[in-house]
């Protein structure tokens, strides 16, 4: 079907998630980890397609920037794509016997919304600030990781605002608290954003090197590899201090000090020609590069005694 190469609004991406719950009952579970600011409700899915217990587990949350239209949908994608390969595509079929999937398809709902309604460009959250009519705390710089240093801004008025205090906002407290509480079974950490075609390990919040930095470079070396192999597309690849830009306060780099050592940012398509406005046609090839950097990743981490 077509559902997964448009972008949705957020009524028809919680319309998805209760309707893929609700089909799949044995294999789909919804989890509501929190609520946002406006108090819209923030539900993981959980992805358990073989009942071996104790499995490991990855964690994928997309949308924490409003803007970034391509994260949701991927998650969608992701999640779509699971269950309808499972027993068909043989490394989808090992992976999902061997792990489950903590899949969160909205981050930011209410950033999200106000793209559709207001302003396509918003990034933040919506939680008005005090001493200010500036809105919004920027999520991806509020978690507790060398929280507000450089890289960040403690002005309400700017995109990169830290928030008032690390964990300040509903969102970003409810994957943390989430993360905390499930820190031993979930083995990999993947946030998805967009744009500019990057795989992203730790560190972004100090120029130091992550204590497994070769093995994670190692494996996003890999991933870039096979979608260059496959796809033809460039993903730059590495640490984000290094390739991207100093900046603390991320959730990848707040879930690897947590202990899981496995954990990545993404950034999709494009490279620049339509960014954040990614157009729907595009939607197939960024996920498709997207999921075999996941696989890439899952099957690695699989493969360690
Ligand atoms: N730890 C991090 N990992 C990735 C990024 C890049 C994203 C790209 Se939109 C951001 O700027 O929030 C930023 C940080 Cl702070
Ligand atoms: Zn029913
Ligand atoms: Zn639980
Ligand atoms: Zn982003
Ligand atoms: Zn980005």
């Amino acid at each position: 079907s077509t559902f997964y190469y448009r972008y949705h609004t957020l009524e028809d991406i919680y319309d998805w998630i209760n309707r893929t719950a609700h089909d799949y009952p044995d294999k789909v579970k919804a989890i509501l980890v929190g609520s946002s600011y406006e108090k819209r409700p923030l539900y993981a899915l959980k992805l358990s397609l073989n009942n071996r217990p104790n499995k490991k587990a990855m964690w994928i949350d997309c949308g924490i920037h409003a803007r970034e239209w391509i994260s949701p949908a991927f998650c969608l994608f992701f999640v779509h794509y699971s269950l309808s390969f499972y027993n068909i595509n043989a490394e989808m079929t090992q992976i999902l016997d061997n792990m489950d999937f903590y899949v969160l398809p909205v981050m930011n709902p209410d950033g999200y919304k106000y793209t559709w309604t207001k302003n396509r460009m918003w990034r933040k959250n919506r939680s008005p600030q005090k001493g200010t009519s500036c809105i919004g705390v920027d999520l991806n710089r509020n978690f507790d990781a060398n929280w507000c240093t450089t890289g960040a801004s403690p002005d309400p008025c700017t995109e990169i605002y830290c928030g008032p205090f690390p964990e300040s906002e509903p969102e970003s407290q409810a994957v943390a608290n989430f993360l905390r509480s499930h820190k031993e079974s979930i083995q990999i950490y993947l946030s998805i954003h967009s744009y500019s075609q990057m795989l992203i390990i730790p560190y972004s919040c100090t120029e130091d090197e992550a204590e497994n930095h070769s093995e994670l470079y190692e494996m996003v070396k890999t991933a870039a590899d096979n979608i260059k192999r496959y796809y033809k597309n460039i993903y730059t690849y590495g640490a984000g201090a290094q390739i991207i830009y100093l900046a603390p306060g991320g959730s990848d780099d707040w879930a690897y000090n947590l202990g899981i050592k496995y954990s990545f940012t993404f950034e999709l398509q494009d490279r620049g020609k339509y960014g954040f406005l990614l157009p729907p046609s595009d939607i197939q090839g960024a996920c498709n590069e997207a999921l075999l950097a996941v696989k890439t990743i899952a099957l690695k981490v699989m493969e360690k005694p």
